[in-house]
């Protein structure tokens, strides 16, 4: 279980989150949704230990969280993969696309062409650079990246929300694909209902509305 208890965060005076709770079970898909602006993303990035927050408790597999960011220990932070809604925030554009789906396999050795043949990457694609592609395309390549290290919780925050309908089937279809043959849990955040239901109803997972 990936579980957040009592979760509250704060930007400056801002009150954000208060107490929020909220599990991630393995092997089912768990939908968040809620108003724009209600800490979706800031609850997001609290479970992929990205932000530590200002009260509360995470536990991954039952171990409590106490360090964050960079400070985490490897094993924790490769447990959950968080996937953004803008590619392009989430990668250097320095990079090719190999190189950007590659990144975490520098410390395994395991190639790319496997995983980037799942979510859609041709070689032609791999060696272009962010600004050559179209976001659908990189967004493919970010996929890659967060399943590379197989975690056991993936985190989409609105992974899906500016891409065309053909590019988001295929997406989705290939996180259903990883958690069926891993076991691992979702946590799916979108405004979009259809897709909601469509996404978690094959596990039977609950959908979480945060107000
Ligand atoms: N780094 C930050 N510094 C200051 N305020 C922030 C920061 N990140 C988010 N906020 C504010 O916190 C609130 C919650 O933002 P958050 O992105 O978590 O909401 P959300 O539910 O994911 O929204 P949306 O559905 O529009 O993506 C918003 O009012 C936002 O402006």
């Amino acid at each position: 279980m990936l579980r957040a208890d009592g979760i509250t965060v704060a930007y400056g005076r801002q009150r954000v989150l208060r107490a929020a709770d909220l599990t991630v079970a393995p092997g089912v898909v768990t939908g968040l949704a809620g108003p724009s602006g209600c800490g979706k993303s800031t609850l997001a990035r609290v479970l992929a230990l990205l932000r530590r927050p200002d009260a509360g408790r995470l536990t991954v597999d039952g171990t409590e969280v106490r360090r964050w960011r960079h400070r985490a220990s490897r094993d924790l932070r490769t447990r959950v993969a968080l996937i953004f809604q803008q590619p392009r925030l989430a990668v250097d554009p320095r990079l090719t696309l190999r190189e950007i789906a590659e990144e975490p396999f520098h410390a395994t050795g395991r190639p790319v062409e496997d995983l980037a043949d799942e979510v859609g990457l041709t070689p032609e694609l791999l060696v272009r650079r962010p600004h050559e592609v179209s976001d659908g395309q990189l967004q493919r390549a970010c996929v890659a990246r967060a399943l590379a290290l197989r975690p056991r919780y993936v985190i989409c925050d609105e992974m899906t929300t500016m891409l065309d309908a053909s590019t988001q089937a295929h997406l989705v279809a290939r996180l259903e694909a990883y958690r069926r043959e891993t076991g691992a849990g979702v946590l799916a955040i979108t405004h979009d209902e259809e897709l909601l239901t469509r996404w978690t109803e094959p596990s039977g997972g609950p959908t979480v509305r945060m107000t």
